[in-house]
This record gives C-alpha cells, sequence and structure tokens, in this order.
C-alpha cells in the first residue's frame, strides 16, 4: 500500500509537518497550497526539502473553481493553471487536485466541464503534469463522485483522471459500490478521511471534523473495498481537516495517520476485500486478543512506598514476594497482582521522577504475547527493553499512554510460572482472599482531550478492544469527555477521559501529573458489602456520598430500604441497565489525584456514567486545601 498525507491534517509550519510525514514512515505528501504560499522558501528549495526527507509529493492541491466558467473569468483560469503547473514543476509535483466548481459565476453543464478539462488536460500535457478532478460534496453542480466521473470520461485525455474522496462521497451518503467500475487508470489519486455523524452542513463538517478512518462513523472500509476491487494501486492519502489535529502534535498525529491507513488495510485483507498488490509487506497477525490485566505496577520510591503498602493492605492485600534482583515488591489478593516499584534507575524510577508515585505500567494478560508484540510493531508501537537478571523473564512491552508501559503477558505464564521465576514468594501467596477484591474490572486513565481519538485509535487497531458510544460527564469545573474501550467477553476495560476545560478534575491531573496516566483502578468484588465492612475495619476512608443522592435512588429505582440505607451509610453508588445491578465506592483521593474504586458488579454492562458527575463534584469538594480551584 502507498501511504500519502495532506499537509493540511498536521499542525506546524512546512517543515515541521515534512519531518513528522517523514518520521511515520509516509512515502509521499500532499502539498495544500497554503502551506507552500505561507512557508519562506521557493518551490525548487521546497521540492528538495520534501525528497530530502524521502518523500514524494503525491499531490499539489487545491485548484479552485475552474471547469465551466463564462468569459472573461474562463481564460483568466487557464493562465492561473499554466501558472501553477509552473510551480509543479519546480516544487516536482506531477499532479494537481482540480476541486470542482462552487462560484456563481459557473455556468454547469457536463459537455462544457467536460471540454474544459480536455483543453486544460493539453496545457497539462505540454507541461509534463496531470491533473485529477474532485467533486466537492459542496459543489455548485458537481457534487457527487458518479457525475465527476462522467465529466473526467468525456474529457477523455490521458493527462485527466478522477480524484475520489471518501469523505465528500460517504458524507452524502452515495453507495461505494458506483466506484467499482471506474478503470483504475482513471484513477489519479484516492483521498480518505472518516468523520463523526455529525447532524452539520456538508461544508463545516468537512472544514472541522474529519478524522482518521476508523476514527469516525463513515463506512470507510467498504469505501476501500470499492477502490481495491478496481485494482487501484496508487496512493492512499489522508486529507484531514480537523480542529484538534491542526493544534495537536504533528508527530502524533502523523503516526495515527498511518496506523490508520495500516488498520484499514489489514481489516480489508482478512475480510479477503483489499488487493494482495507484490509490494505489499508481511501482513499483520491477526488483533491481538486480550484476557483481562495481568498486574499493575506502581512506581514509588523507599519512603512512599511504606504508605503505599498500608494502603494496599488496607484493602486486603498482602505482601507476596519480592523480587529475585531488584527493588520490586509483590501485592496479591484473589487473582490480582500489584507490583511496587522502588528501583533508583531504570524505567520505572524515571516515571516515578516526573509524575511522583504512579501506576508506571499495566500487564496485559494476552493470548498469544509474541503475535500481539508483531502486530504492535507492525502498527508502528514502540518497543520497550529493559535489561532482565540471569534466568528471569523478559516480557514483551511497548510503550503506551504518556511513556507508561504495556507489558504483553503471555497468558499461560499469567497463571503464575511469571512470579515463580521472577520472584521470592512467601508461603501461602496465592491463595489469599483479603478485602474479597479479585480482579480489576477497569483502568481509568486521563488524557489531554484532543488525544482521545489517537488513544482509542492504539488501543483499537492493536489490541481489538471496542470504543463504545462516547459520553460527556459533568464536572463542576466543565466536561469531561469520557471514552469506554473493552474486549469482546469485557474481562480488559479501559477509560479514557479528558476535558477541554482547564479547571476539571481530568485537566488538572494532567497538569499536576505532568502529562497524561492512570487517575484511577477500579478493582471488582463480588459482595461489595463485605468489602466495605473489611475496609472499615481496617479504617480506609471512603468517599462519601450527598444524601440527595439517595433520595433520588429511592425515587428511580425499587431498591428494598435496608439495602437503600446499607448503601446510604456507606457511600455505595448504584445503577441498573438492562443486563442487571452494579455498586461503586471510591476511596479518598491520593496526593496528584490517584484513586481506587471498587465495584460490584449483578450482569451490568456499563461504567455507572450516571453516577459520574456525583463522584466528580464530591471529589471537587474534597480536594485538599492549597491546590487552587483554577
Ligand atoms: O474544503 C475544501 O475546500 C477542500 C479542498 C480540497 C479538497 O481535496 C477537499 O477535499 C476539500
Ligand atoms: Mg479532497
Amino acid at each position: 500500500m502507498k501511504t500519502s498525507i495532506a499537509t493540511v491534517s498536521l499542525s506546524g509550519d512546512l517543515s515541521e509537518k515534512l519531518a513528522a510525514i517523514s518520521a511515520a514512515g509516509f512515502g509521499a505528501v500532499e502539498i495544500f497550497e497554503i502551506d507552500f504560499l505561507a512557508f519562506d522558501q521557493g518551490p525548487r528549495e521546497v521540492g528538495r526539502m520534501v525528497r530530502d526527507a524521502g518523500l514524494e509529493i503525491s499531490l499539489f492541491q487545491p485548484f479552485r473553481d475552474f471547469e465551466g466558467l463564462p468569459e472573461p473569468q474562463r481564460s483568466r483560469a487557464f493562465e492561473r493553471a499554466r501558472r501553477k503547473f509552473e510551480t509543479m514543476n519546480e516544487l516536482g509535483a506531477d499532479l494537481i487536485l482540480i476541486c470542482s466548481n462552487v462560484s456563481p459565476l459557473a455556468l454547469g453543464g457536463i459537455d462544457r466541464a467536460a471540454e474544459d478539462l480536455r483543453a486544460l488536460g493539453e496545457v497539462a500535457r505540454e507541461h509534463g503534469v496531470r491533473i485529477g478532478y474532485e467533486a466537492l460534496a459542496w459543489g455548485r453542480y458537481v457534487n457527487d463522485h458518479r457525475d465527476a466521473w462522467e465529466i473526467v470520461r468525456r474529457a477523455d485525455h490521458p493527462q485527466v483522471g478522477l480524484i475520489l474522496d471518501s469523505f465528500h462521497s460517504l458524507s452524502r451518503g452515495i453507495d461505494s459500490g458506483s466506484i467499482r467500475s471506474i478503470p483504475k487508470d482513471k484513477i489519479a489519486i484516492v483521498q480518505m478521511a472518516d468523520a463523526p455523524k455529525l447532524d452539520l452542513d456538508l461544508l463545516s463538517w468537512s472544514r472541522h471534523y474529519r478524522n482518521m478512518p476508523g476514527q469516525g462513523d463513515l463506512p470507510v472500509a467498504d469505501f476501500m473495498a470499492a477502490v481495491e476491487a478496481t485494482g487501484y494501486e496508487g496512493y492512499y492519502s489522508l486529507e484531514i481537516f480537523n480542529d484538534q489535529f491542526r493544534a495537536g502534535s504533528a508527530r502524533q498525529t502523523a503516526v495515527d495517520g498511518r496506523r490508520s491507513l495500516i488498520y484499514m488495510m489489514d481489516r480489508l485483507k482478512a475480510e479477503g476485500r483489499a488487493v494482495k498488490g507484490p509490494s505489499e509487506p508481511h501482513p499483520l497477525p491477526p488483533p491481538a486478543q486480550t484476557a483481562g490485566i495481568s498486574f499493575i505496577e506502581f512506581a514509588t520510591d523507599v519512603g512512599s512506598a511504606v504508605a503505599l503498602a498500608k494502603l494496599l493492605e488496607s484493602i486486603g492485600f498482602r505482601h507476596a514476594g519480592r523480587h529475585r534482583s531488584k527493588d520490586v515488591e509483590l501485592f496479591a489478593q484473589g487473582d490480582l497482582r500489584v507490583v511496587v516499584n522502588t528501583e533508583t534507575e531504570g524505567f520505572a524510577h524515571s516515571a516515578y521522577v516526573v509524575h511522583g508515585t504512579n501506576v508506571a505500567a499495566l500487564g496485559l494478560r494476552m493470548r498469544d504475547a509474541a503475535a500481539a508484540m508483531a502486530r504492535a510493531e507492525g502498527l508502528i508501537a514502540t518497543a520497550f527493553r529493559q535489561a532482565v537478571g540471569p534466568g528471569e523473564l523478559e516480557l514483551p512491552a511497548i510503550r503506551g499512554l504518556g511513556g507508561s508501559l504495556l507489558y504483553l503477558v503471555p497468558e499461560n505464564d499469567a497463571l503464575g510460572r511469571q512470579w515463580e521465576v521472577d520472584f521470592e514468594l512467601e508461603d501461602g501467596w496465592s491463595a489469599h482472599a483479603g478485602a474479597g477484591l479479585e480482579t480489576v474490572d477497569h483502568v481509568a486513565q486521563t488524557v489531554r482531550y484532543e488525544d482521545i481519538l489517537s488513544w482509542t485509535l492504539f488501543y483499537r487497531s492493536i489490541f481489538d478492544l471496542r470504543p463504545l458510544p462516547a459520553v460527556e460527564v459533568p464536572d463542576p469545573g466543565g466536561l469531561v469527555l469520557s471514552q469506554v474501550l473493552e474486549n469482546a467477553d469485557a474481562s480488559l476495560r479501559i477509560v479514557l477521559n479528558g476535558s477541554q476545560s482547564s479547571r476539571t478534575q481530568s485537566s488538572r491531573f494532567v497538569s499536576q501529573f505532568v502529562g497524561p496516566g492512570v487517575q484511577h483502578v477500579a478493582f471488582r468484588t463480588p459482595d461489595i458489602f463485605a468489602t466495605v465492612a473489611a475496609l472499615r475495619a481496617n479504617g480506609v476512608p471512603l468517599l462519601s456520598i450527598p444524601q440527595n443522592y439517595y433520595d433520588d435512588l429511592d425515587a428511580k429505582f425499587d431498591l428494598a430500604p435496608d439495602v437503600l440505607q446499607a448503601m446510604r451509610a456507606a457511600g455505595i453508588l448504584y445503577d441498573r441497565d438492562e443486563g442487571g445491578e452494579y455498586f461503586q465506592i471510591y476511596l479518598e483521593a491520593l496526593e496528584g489525584g490517584f484513586f481506587i474504586e471498587i465495584v460490584e458488579r449483578r450482569g451490568y454492562r456499563g461504567l455507572g456514567a450516571a453516577n459520574a458527575p456525583i463522584r466528580l463534584a464530591t471529589q471537587a469538594r474534597r480536594r485538599p486545601a492549597g491546590i487552587p480551584a483554577t
């Protein structure tokens, strides 16, 4: 697959954009004209910069309001085009995009447009360039790729081809099947973009909300499959107009872009819907199947480790062992494994220095860890390696959110070998019921608002986690967007939270934590009332919930009075869905904002989104004095 991306998709100036595009492994770049015009070097220098970055120019664009004009505008448009062809010669670009006319002066008429393109094709031939015609979804007379194709067909000129853009076609609901009968040599380039379903005019939707294939709701896979059916072997070029991408990290956006194309193509191949070209790299292993969280690793220092151990023991964990060669302690309860790392060098120590005590790594239980690693690398994740002692296991790992680690733990090893090999374990270590906590229910990671789409694509493409519909949760300081991702059997749930307001708990966390990270971990118990009793006996401070909340619960649900009273007394939150019931409690947050949640699920499938505003408001009131509320 030949991949390309338009400069308009990224933040920065032209040289920053080219560096990011090159680093992400694209083969080519679409030069969006404004990025070139605003740059302080001429076309020859820019052409050289592109080639020095190891890229080709797939397209120079856009050229607007060309076809179907009356005189004298028609002659002016031809003259304008000539000048652009000369610039293209200097740039080393051989294809220009002509987007369908939006001018009120345009006359319409398929044959008139075809004649104009044919005549322009002659001029293009003189300059050794090609032209591609694209139907803008809001074009005055041409706004459907089927009409654009008819015009190109009638223009019947070797320099004149069709440009397909998934957004323009799919935003108007045009059947992708209509692409299948277009000859591949007439498709000049294919532009790819997805978008969320929004009830918005086409132009605003296109200019502000496009996103990477697989990040939105449009049937881009069907579109791409139709292109593949023609035998097309040219560039798939991302053209993503998106306000967040324009403001975010160019390097991250570029990586996301390439990841999205690799992911889409891999899906099509797996479904037998893509051409298998001779230049194709090896196929990726199938989407990595997860089986829950194997362990959670805290990075801290010797002093803070005492308090952390106390906290863990107060919620039922027991000290289970000590690493054979590292300053790492293991705590266990039910199937839960928590590792506390106080090394004074290496990865965990760096994480501690930057963030303070934090969840620096998650162990993901993988059905096939080696295949998962190969897939992750194929999807341009960053592998992580660190020295291991003689005889110790080396777990494959990749960089996750904010530089944290995701260990890919082979499922069978996860049943015990990993701990036996690397740790000196205490007798009976693995048979400890504690306060009844058994597994990790979910892990919540707080990210910058503009990075939610990026990490959603990461978990989805590499680990096959499925995004549930995102929800907006009110916090006293603004709205928080919450994106849940889960695997097929819901044994792994990751929540991504991010907010555009600087005053929400999420945003304060990101700024205090110095970056994105794990803000809370929810453990699951089969009996929340028994767990609460055990925690109470240990003096664990629980978040107390306003009485108004329980009056509302009483009104909404037919709960037995003694159950409601017990929930009121303990600060247990409650929700119910088609699947069943849900109970939640929260521990008081630690300095820095990290907190622990404990849940009981009785068939319930969600994450208690309805209760999140109550929890956020309560936590906001509990914020320790000294941290300003702004
Ligand atoms: O929004 C636009 O004007 C515009 C310009 C060029 C394109 O290729 C496109 O898809 C949209
Ligand atoms: Mg386009």
